[in-house]
């Protein structure tokens, strides 16, 4: 995603151009209705060119040419806006598209290996990737662990570790095996892969209106169909005063009160936040995600992997009172024979750095206990009948408390020591006997703290959600300085916390990485799971993070501000400007039959042809001067929401009012001398 099409280039400019004249079809036009009207004022103004009597009163062919023009331009810029906004998504498809070639792959079907085109591939299909082959699909690592180069979707060129077990054993289709061997359960079908998607999205194919764009949509529509009915009422109230209004005039008057300029720009603008957060190597599945993240309240993280960096690894044996440490790595590393996790395997690593021996054949048979979020512990069934553990130390004492086992006196003060330093402690037993505990290490990502101090200054909370115990949470939370932290929970326990804010009517975002963060990433508002993480985890988030970066929230709650903020500012400086541009045309037109509305051309504009073109005029030509801000968005600072709102009505509200009557005046001294 790093390889960005540059934000303005002569194709992309080019094919927005020719965009722009394909759009005016009516039957793609009719998506939006304010732009659809000023096109029916269009076809009726190019029909009274050929029939100027078609409605009875006529107008010179001039003006009505004129009419016809401005009107054409000004669905033309409409136009254009959107398909400017369209088409940095489409340039960036395409590049991606090109990365993504049809490779062969090694299909594994039971113990013969079968070379098969990648585009053969189906979900559950197993396949083995050595070093330096791609990997041919989306799929979850089922054995080995090989360091992968995913620069290709996250333009990252540090490779990074991917494992069976763990949180990090998801690989996706394109990305590179630089050293060692894995196997891989294939995780999507042809066409629904992660890069398919990525594509999709960037293209705009998937884009749906919001509902916030819908309402103001509905907004704009409202306003349209009422100043349709003042105008088309409005001769019959001149008819009364014995004033004739010719069409084209009523049309040029339609068009300068209805909302146009929000109409034209509403949906580039849309387009361009999600595209904003897209060149913030995050992928957002809807619009819907990144208006919600503006408003965001509450943000719940959990430590390993997001907070940390997530390779918690075995660093000490510690015994308790009469054991040694070889006895606790010994249970330590039977308990561990078949334990996949990253935790699990770093105990064996450690062994063999101690060049301590255990007997391996001793965990042959035995039936395994695989680690779960809900047990937090793992282990083995000995054919011997012993029963052997490792986990959190509260779920191992509880087990072992089960089975009429007492609690040696001195684990409290070891497990203890380990949590204040930010470790994790896990208990190692053997049926009711604890030996001691594993001494896992771990560290907080670097520039933590001055990311969750940045958060605060936005008025957002940060919540820790971690399944630790409460000592190692605490020094955790410290470290990184999240606002609470809540320790021993389980998946339920995350959503619970997000229900809880959520009913306080506050809108939640959640990141995470493992399969157990999965349903809480779910039931978030706004759910961003790490690249690094677990499919499940991405599959029910409505963001990825590709740098697996959990303080990107930032820069995500930033533009989803923004996005909402130019909304409202450029709606706020569309219906101002239709005001003045009432006070340009309705003087001008009854000028003629009443002189005393002379005294409402508070602007004093040349004729009454001028004034009605020049606000015509200045109604098409705002909306491309408006196209820029539209795609960057207006500046965001950090600031209470009623100050920014304040200050928002001010600038777009007043100068929404004052601009036209300037821009009017200065287009009716350009034009004076033609008409
Ligand atoms: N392989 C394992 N075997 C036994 N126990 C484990 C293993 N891995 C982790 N644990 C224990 O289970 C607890 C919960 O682990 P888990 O990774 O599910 O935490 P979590 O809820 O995802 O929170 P976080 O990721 O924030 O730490 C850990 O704190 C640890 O005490
Ligand atoms: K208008
Ligand atoms: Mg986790």
């Amino acid at each position: 995603m790093k390889n960005q099409a540059s934000v303005m280039n002569r194709e992309l400019i080019s094919k927005a151009l020719q965009q722009s004249v394909i759009k005016l079809n009516p039957r793609l036009m009719m998506k939006n209705p304010v732009m659809f009207v000023v096109e029916v004022g269009l076809i009726i103004s190019i029909l009274l060119i050929f029939v100027p009597n078609a409605f009875g009163e006529s107008v010179s062919t001039g003006f009505n040419i004129a009419v016809a023009v401005i009107l054409l331009f000004t669905i033309l810029f409409a136009n254009f806006a959107e398909a400017l906004a369209e088409g940095r998504g489409k340039a960036q498809a395409d590049s991606l598209k090109k990365t993504k070639k049809e490779i062969m792959a090694h299909r594994v079907d039971g113990d013969k290996v079968m070379e098969v085109p990648s585009t053969d591939l189906r979900k559950g299909d197993i396949v083995r990737v050595s070093q330096g082959e791609m990997i041919p699909g989306d799929g979850e690592v089922i054995k080995g662990l090989a360091s992968v180069d995913e620069s290709a979707i996250t333009g990252e060129s540090a490779p990074v570790i991917k494992e069976a077990g763990g949180d990090f054993s998801s690989v996706t289709g394109g990305t590179m095996v630089i050293s060692d061997e894995i196997m891989i359960r294939i995780t999507s079908d042809p066409g629904e892969s992660f890069m398919d998607r990525m594509i999709s999205l960037v293209e705009g194919a998937e884009r749906q209106k919001t509902p916030n764009e819908i309402a103001l949509n509905t907004v704009l529509i409202s306003l349209t169909i009422i100043f349709l009915m003042v105008v088309v009422t409005l001769p019959f109230m001149a008819n009364y005063l014995e004033i004739d209004l010719a069409v084209p005039v009523l049309i040029a008057l339609l068009v300068c009160l209805i909302p146009t300029t929000i109409g034209g720009l509403l949906s580039a603008i849309g387009i361009a936040g999600m595209d904003r957060v897209t060149r913030f190597n995050v992928l957002a599945m809807s619009g819907k995600a990144v208006e919600a993240s503006g408003d965001i309240n509450t943000i719940i993280l959990d430590k390993t992997g997001t907070i940390t960096y997530g390779n918690r690894m075995a660093s000490e044996f510690v015994p308790t009172d009469e054991h040694t440490a070889q006895e606790v790595g010994y249970w330590a590393a039977i308990s561990s024979t078949y334990d996949e996790t990253p935790e699990g395997r770093s105990v064996l690593e450690l062994m063999k750095k101690q060049a301590w021996t255990y007997d391996q054949e001793l965990g042959m048979g035995a039936e395994i206990i695989e680690f779960r979020a809900e047990t937090r512990m793992s282990g083995l069934n000995l054919p011997d009948g012993r029963k052997v553990r490792k986990g959190a130390v509260d779920a191992v004492k509880n087990w072992v408390t089960e089975q009429g086992g007492t609690i040696p006196p001195s684990l409290q003060a070891n497990s203890d020591a380990i949590a204040s330093a930010g470790g994790t402690p896990l208990a190692v037993a053997v049926d009711h006997t604890i030996y001691g505990l594993i001494y896992l290490k771990d560290t907080v990502k670097a520039g933590m703290k001055e990311r969750f101090e940045q958060m605060r200054s936005m008025g957002i909370k940060t919540i820790m959600c971690t399944g630790d115990n409460p000592l190692t949470a605490a020094t955790i939370a410290r470290e990184a300085g999240v606002d609470d932290y809540i320790a021993e929970s389980t998946p339920e326990d995350k959503i619970a916390v997000i229900r809880r804010e959520q009913a306080e009517g506050k809108l939640v975002a959640m990141t995470g990485d493992g399969t157990n963060d999965a349903p809480a990433l779910a039931q978030a508002d706004v759910g961003i799971a790490m690249n690094s993480g677990t499919v499940a985890a991405k599959e029910a988030a409505n963001m990825i993070d590709l740098d697996s970066d959990p303080s990107k929230i930032i820069e995500v709650v930033a533009i989803g501000k923004q996005l909402l903020m130019t909304r409202g500012s450029l709606t706020t400086f569309s219906i101002a400007n239709d005001i003045a541009k009432y006070f340009a045309i309705i003087p001008a037109m009854f000028m003629v039959a009443i002189p005393q509305m002379q005294l409402l051309n508070v602007m004093n504009l040349h004729s009454p042809t001028s004034a009605i073109l020049s606000a015509l005029i200045f109604n098409a030509v705002i909306i491309p001067i408006l196209i820029p801000l539209a795609m960057k968005g207006v500046a965001y600072k950090p600031m209470s929401s009623s100050r920014l709102l304040q200050r928002n009505l001010f600038i777009y509200g007043f100068g929404g009012v004052v601009v036209p009557f300037i821009g009017i005046k200065v287009i009716d001294l350009l034009i004076q001398w033609f008409v």
